[in-house]
């Protein structure tokens, strides 16, 4: 009473009714420039944060995916494409979420812990060296607890991956399965590999909930340690009533700032495993290096030679698929390859293009072993590759040529058209060359993909052209166009032809027969009919077929 009295004694006073005001408006003023503050620092956080994940996500996933670019083909024989795109997607989804929440969770509990320590070890260094003592024992618990959970995310990650992959076949072969009508299957397979990751997941949580409720025991357990301590302390007169109640008070944010800490450590286990998984994947070296070696300037002629070349697959190292075999095709000759199927012809279109390197003996271009020329070079300036299925991609057919050489011109896209007989069917389009063709070409024809293809490899102008039954697949009108097609591009050209049909390998300067990785046969059409023997086999019905030559 007697304050208000003093305060209303001060109005009577002429001036310092500012005094008065100024006193009253301090405080609000600091407290609403707290507030603005409070919300200024927020937003930065906030922010900051935000951008610091995104940039860590970013970061990871370029440096994942030109990791994953990088692998040899190998590696893509043994991972399905489903179980990569889920690192690359759901992994670093969870280790960007859990190292936010790690992040924003973590920074406030760690100062309150540290903030509440120091004034608990103020008020009594004893006590709070009873009261911490649990602090060892939750971080031994979590470390052991954290090694087995860690191990069981990373089999649910492992799983969710196989579950994508699933769905990911099922989704680009929908035309397959729909044919088959496997869509129940299908759903089924799915629900089996899902079913797998809900129980891993499941028991995931489950773990992670023993642990935080056996922290929140303990730490529970500890705030009740205290007050008896404090209550014995206060008894003993050794702490004010105050001192106790400020204990308490600090001792219960701890509390429950390790309580946070324990909730977060099922985001640690996710963060900890998805980086790990990613990581994986970027720290691995791939045995050949897409670029560095030798370049040949201004080019290889392309004379082609496989010295003595054993070979065996890396995921199947016990099947030999080359046995010491020798070729020699000489600059501008076609040499076609025939054989039963699973003979090993594309094995040696898939060596010369260096997607795996031979076991034993060397493989020359122009006396230059390929494993001395620089790989993406010999890629995109010696070797032009068409093979049975050809892949456009889901852009513009102007855009799908231009991948073989992406600074052609307009002009260079159209001229490479017209050497593949594509560019009459392209201009009847209503948007010419900026038709969209698809997901992988799927709105035009076979014979249309597959022209579209010849002129992607012929804008590169390449020495040497590998055609793995590039008409194959095709009926005999599209064969015929198609074919008209190549026999043009092979003009200048050394080609290795593999190829069925007669049509396309009767007028090859030299054939050869492949017989479980070794040339049998050699020679022109007439020689090795004369000699009927395996060709002579192979070709048999086609030649008694009157539409196949
Ligand atoms: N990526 C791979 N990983 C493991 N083995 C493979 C791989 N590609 C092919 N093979 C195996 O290598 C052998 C030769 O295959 P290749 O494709 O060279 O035969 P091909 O003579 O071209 O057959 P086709 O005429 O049927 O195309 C086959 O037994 C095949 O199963």
């Amino acid at each position: 009473m007697g304050g208000v009295i003093n305060v209303l004694a001060k109005f009577t006073k002429e001036g310092d009714s500012k005094v008065f005001i100024s006193e009253i408006k301090s405080p609000a003023f600091k407290l609403i420039a707290m507030y603005i503050g409070q919300s200024i620092c927020t937003f930065f956080y906030i922010t900051m944060l935000s951008n610091l994940g995104e940039n860590i996500a970013f970061k990871m996933k370029t440096d994942l995916f030109s990791s994953i670019l990088k692998q040899d083909i190998a590696f893509f024989d043994a991972q399905r494409t489903g179980e990569i795109v889920t690192r690359l997607t759901g992994d670093i989804q969870d280790f960007k979420s859990s190292f936010k929440q790690i992040i924003s969770g973590g920074l406030r509990a760690a100062t309150q812990i540290i903030g509440c320590s120091i004034s608990l070890l103020m008020i009594s260094p004893y006590m709070t060296g009873v009261s911490l003592l649990c602090i060892p024992s939750v971080i031994a618990i979590g470390t052991v607890f954290g090694s087995i959970l860690r191990a069981t995310s990373r089999k649910a990650q492992a799983q969710v991956e196989k579950t994508t992959a699933v769905a990911d076949e099922a989704i680009a072969n929908i035309r397959t399965v729909r044919a088959f009508a496997m869509e129940e299957l299908e759903g089924e397979m799915f629900k089996i590999e899902a079913e797998k990751a809900r129980v891993l997941n499941e028991n995931l949580g489950f773990g992670i909930g023993l642990f935080q409720a056996g922290t929140n025991l303990f730490l529970n357990g500890t705030v009740l340690m205290t007050l008896y301590m404090g209550g014995y302390l206060l008894s003993s007169n050794q702490l004010s009533a105050g001192e106790v109640m400020s204990f308490l008070m600090a001792a219960q944010t701890i509390q429950r700032s390790l309580a946070q800490v324990s909730l977060l450590f099922g985001s640690v286990i996710k963060g900890l495993a998805a980086g790990g998984r990613v990581f994986e994947y970027i720290k691995m070296e791939p045995t050949m290096p897409l670029r560095g070696g030798q370049v040949i300037e201004p080019n290889l002629k392309g004379s082609i030679q496989f010295k003595n070349v054993t070979f065996s697959y890396p995921t199947r190292k016990q099947q030999v698929i080359l046995d010491n075999f020798n070729l020699v095709v000489p600059v501008g000759k076609t040499v076609a390859i025939v054989g039963a199927s699973g003979n090993g012809k594309s094995t040696i279109v898939a060596l010369l293009e260096r997607f795996y390197d031979t076991d034993h003996g060397e493989i020359l271009i122009d006396g230059y072993n390929i494993r001395d020329l620089d790989p993406s070079w010999l890629r995109r300036h010696v070797l032009g590759l068409i093979s049975q299925e050809p892949i456009l991609f889901g852009t513009t057919i102007l855009e799908n040529i231009r991948y073989g050489k992406p600074d052609a011109s307009d002009e260079q896209v159209k001229n490479a058209a017209k050497m593949a007989n594509a560019d009459d069917f392209i201009s009847n389009f209503p948007q010419g060359y900026e038709t969209m063709v698809g997901e992988r070409g799927a709105t035009l024809s076979g014979g249309q993909k597959q022209r579209i293809a010849i002129a992607r490899a012929l804008l590169k102008e390449p020495r040497i052209l590998l055609l793995d039954e590039a008409t194959s697949a095709l009926d005999a009108e599209s064969e015929k166009i198609v074919q008209a097609a190549l026999d043009k591009a092979r003009k200048g050209r050394t080609v290795i032809v593999i190829a069925h049909r007669l049509s396309t390998i009767r007028n090859a300067d030299v054939i050869l027969v492949l017989h479980r990785g070794k040339i049998v046969e050699m020679g022109t059409h007439e020689e090795l009919q004369s000699l009927k023997g395996y060709y002579w086999a192979l070709t048999y019905q086609q030649q008694h077929q009157p539409d196949a030559a």
